[in-house]
């Protein structure tokens, strides 16, 4: 099937920022389009975005250079042919940018292309999205991880971690599991009212207050999920992304929001060792940072027996950082963000790579989201058993919700829900 035309403009992200929006078509009328998301605790070695720099539009954020690659090189390298399929597409994107971290075509330009053409596809074949991309197996519904209180770079407040998520996998399916995320969120609501405290929310919708210490957000939680009538541990867990790489300082943990105390790589295991006795924590992204190679061995060793330890910023989605990781015994678990990498096919391959080696593999957004909900079909083609994609309270992230919700609607008794057992230990 011949690519008949391809086109792109400037839209905007949940923060008010400007991202790329690409559309496709195929000779028999098929169409796809997608919207590239943007990250703010960034990982050092993600693709590149480009960002035209500017200063005079956005604040030199604009993408007008990224949406001409589309229009121009992309369409004409791309316009007329039948790639065959997603990988040869991908390999084609990648062959045409030519750098190694996509940085001159743009991984955002790039991956809306990539993910336009898996929809236009799959509109051609008339099948869904996830099993175009996942086969007729892809019927596991992921537990979703919502972040109820943000702290870190994603919101304006006195706490240094970036995400506290609540796990309510004893559900019968993700409409129930769901149901109690939101019922847990709302109790949340109530007690921070209770308490004085602000209840606005950060950039993945997750409230924000000013707290005393970073643990008070998990007994502020624990607490709604006890007055929501669930037990912490049993029906709801919780799961933290505290992302610090963003408090690495001088090779030590810097506690910037609160009260500025440093803490070596030792001494933060040995927060999180104690954290995991205390408190029913199932999932723990990002522990150390990114160029803690040597403290994220020790904690796999320590800990990876208990929790399950998600890789983010360290991996980047990346193959070769995987695979680096696999060899030094560095986490049981990667993050999969597919505008870390840039195309539909090396994040697919990145996930097989990651479940080849018994790695968990947890599929998520980025704090800069839109409407697209291309990460609820990823989650379910590749039967993860967990996505992140934010609290229940705005739309951007809503909208994976109940795209996963029509997906298990839509697969009926085939369904499945995948549960605590989704989770590496
Ligand atoms: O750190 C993260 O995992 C993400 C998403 O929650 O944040 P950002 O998109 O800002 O990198
Ligand atoms: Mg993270």
């Amino acid at each position: 099937m011949r690519i008949t035309r391809l086109d792109a403009i400037e839209v905007l992200d949940s923060r008010g920022n400007p991202t790329v929006e690409a559309w496709l078509q195929l000779e028999d009328g098929s169409e796809g389009s997608a919207i590239t998301p943007a990250g703010a605790s960034t990982g050092a070695n993600e693709a590149a975005e480009l960002r035209d720099e500017d200063p005079t539009r956005y604040g030199g954020r604009g993408v007008q250079k990224a949406v001409e690659q589309v229009r121009g090189e992309m369409a004409g390298a791309l316009v007329g042919k039948d790639p065959g399929d997603q990988s040869t597409l991908d390999l084609l994107l990648c062959e045409l940018d030519g750098t190694p971290n996509k940085a001159r075509l743009g991984a955002n330009a790039i991956l809306a292309v990539s993910i336009a053409y898996a929809r236009a596809c799959a509109h051609s074949l008339q099948v869904p999205l996830y099993r175009h991309l996942g086969g007729d197996d892809a019927v596991v519904l992921p537990v979703p991880c919502l972040n109820v209180i943000n702290g870190g770079r994603h919101a304006d407040n006195t706490v240094d971690f970036q995400e506290y998520k609540i796990v309510p996998h004893h559900a019968t399916s993700f409409a129930e599991s769901i149901r109690m995320g939101e019922e847990v969120f709302h109790a949340l609501k109530k007690l921070l009212q209770a308490h004085g405290l602000s209840t606005g929310v950060g950039d993945e919708g997750g409230f924000a207050p000013n707290l005393h210490s970073n643990e008070q957000a998990i007994e502020l939680i624990l607490e709604a999920i006890t007055a929501a009538g669930y037990r912490p541990g049993d029906d709801v867990s919780l799961a933290l992304d505290p992302a610090t790489s963003e408090m690495w300082h001088h090779g030590r943990y810097r506690f910037f929001k609160s009260n500025q105390s440093e803490r070596t790589s030792a001494a933060m295991i040995d927060l999180w060792d104690d954290w995991l006795q205390r408190y029913p924590i199932v999932l723990l992204e990002d522990p150390l940072a990114e160029n803690d190679w040597e403290g994220w061995a020790q904690i796999t060793q320590q800990l990876g027996g208990q929790v399950e330890l998600v890789g983010d910023d360290i991996f980047c989605t990346n193959p070769d950082l995987l695979q680096r990781g696999i060899r030094e015994g560095v986490a049981n678990a990667i993050l999969i963000k597919p505008n870390q990498i840039g195309t539909v096919t090396e994040t697919m391959e990145c996930a097989a790579q990651a479940k080849a080696a018994g790695y968990g593999c947890y599929v998520s957004h980025r704090s800069g989201e839109t409407e697209d909900t291309f990460i609820a079909d990823l989650a379910v083609a590749l039967g993860c058993g967990h996505i992140k994609t934010g609290s229940g309270c705005r739309g951007e992230r809503t909208a994976k919700f109940n795209r996963l919700l029509r997906i298990e609607h839509e697969l009926g008794e085939r369904a499945r829900f995948a549960g605590r057992a989704a989770f590496v230990r």
